[in-house]
């Protein structure tokens, strides 16, 4: 790593690739929970296209107890991630990784949290309206995979990433200004509406998940599904009609054309459909082999925008629950 690299990045990340470098690591696990598990799909889509000898996986934290990779052992990487740090599927995964030899480095908001205490190295992200864009979960998530195939694999995206953190504040105050008037107005055209499906590819798959499962199903209650631009051919588009919304995300990473081909067959019959563009986005600074990296990072932060939106039209906050962290589940 040279110097400007350690300058900008995390302490807590630094130590946790300290600690890869000591280490063999043929295998990494993606392991967490809803919003925080959508958070790691940019990442998998990171070691799936630049990994070449370091295997990766995906898991829903209780999977991946259930699932037990004979591939989990000593010469594995377990990145977890949960903000509060006390989902217990969650902190259970990390347990059952530490024992199985695996090196654990976990992604939370809160530095003493369960999820913290059961990991080898803890990384604290900053979480909120107002925060650095550079110190959030996903950039963090960057960090650590860009980090990890710089030491093991040369790979010199982490140099690029590590550059454009400076940029990011202002590339996301830009595109959250840029989107503010078309998420108003897609949360008073949409408000009333009782499903809105949610389609992407790639590393955009997890912000569309995100905005299916987190933001559409558990804080409004709006009937969702993540549709896969590419299995959409393959079942889903049945149900598209004139009437059926769709909110489908175009990204700008080497899957673009699923989303297109999507976005160009639900034109043809559909006619409720908000299209968000990573092409409007001022990517400037940013490089090219790191493009549509960075700009699924900021597709997440502006579907946000567009929940919080629909949440204040709809007049139900995005803190509403019935079940969750209420009842005995
Ligand atoms: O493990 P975390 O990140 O604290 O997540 C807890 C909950 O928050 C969400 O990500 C969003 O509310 C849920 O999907 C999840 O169950």
């Amino acid at each position: 790593m040279n110097e400007m690299s350690t300058q900008t990045i995390s302490n807590h990340v630094q130590q946790a690739l300290e600690a890869m470098k000591n280490r063999v690591i043929q295998h990494v696990f993606f392991v967490a929970c809803g919003g925080s598990s959508a958070l790691m799909y940019p990442s998998k889509y990171v070691m799936d296209r630049e990994a070449k000898t370091i295997r990766s996986d995906l898991f829903s934290s209780n999977e991946f107890i259930y699932r037990n990779p004979q591939a989990l052992d000593e010469k594995s990487l377990v990145i977890l991630c949960s903000l509060s740090g006390t989902t217990p599927e969650t902190v259970e995964a990390a347990k059952f990784a530490r024992s199985k030899g695996a090196l654990t480095v976990s992604l939370t908001n809160v530095g003493d949290s369960p999820l913290a205490q059961a990991s080898d190295y803890p990384v604290v992200f900053a979480w909120g309206e107002g925060t650095d864009p550079a110190e959030s979960n996903a950039s963090m998530m960057y960090q650590l995979v860009f980090g990890l195939l710089h030491h093991k694999e040369s790979n010199d995206k982490f140099n690029s990433y590590v550059s454009s953190l400076s940029l990011l504040e202002s590339i996301f105050s830009k595109a959250w200004n840029q989107f503010k008037p078309n998420a108003k107005e897609f949360a008073e055209s949409y408000k009333k509406e009782k499903v809105i499906y949610t389609m992407a590819s790639g590393s955009n798959f997890g912000p569309a998940y995100a905005l299916s499962i987190c933001y559409f199903l558990e804080m409004q209650w709006i009937h969702s599904a993540a549709i896969h631009a590419g299995e959409y051919f393959h079942g889903p588009f049945e149900i598209l009609d004139k009437d059926v919304p769709f909110f489908i995300i175009l990204g700008l990473d080497e899957t673009r054309p699923m989303e297109e081909r999507a976005l160009e067959f639900t034109k043809r019959y559909g006619h409720r459909i908000v299209v968000l563009d990573a092409k409007q986005f001022d990517l400037e600074g940013i490089d090219e082999g790191i493009l549509g990296y960075v700009a699924a990072m900021v597709i997440s932060r502006v579907t946000r925008l567009y929940a919080m939106e629909l949440a204040a039209a709809r007049n139900h906050p995005l803190t509403t629950r019935r079940y969750m962290w209420k009842v005995e589940y």
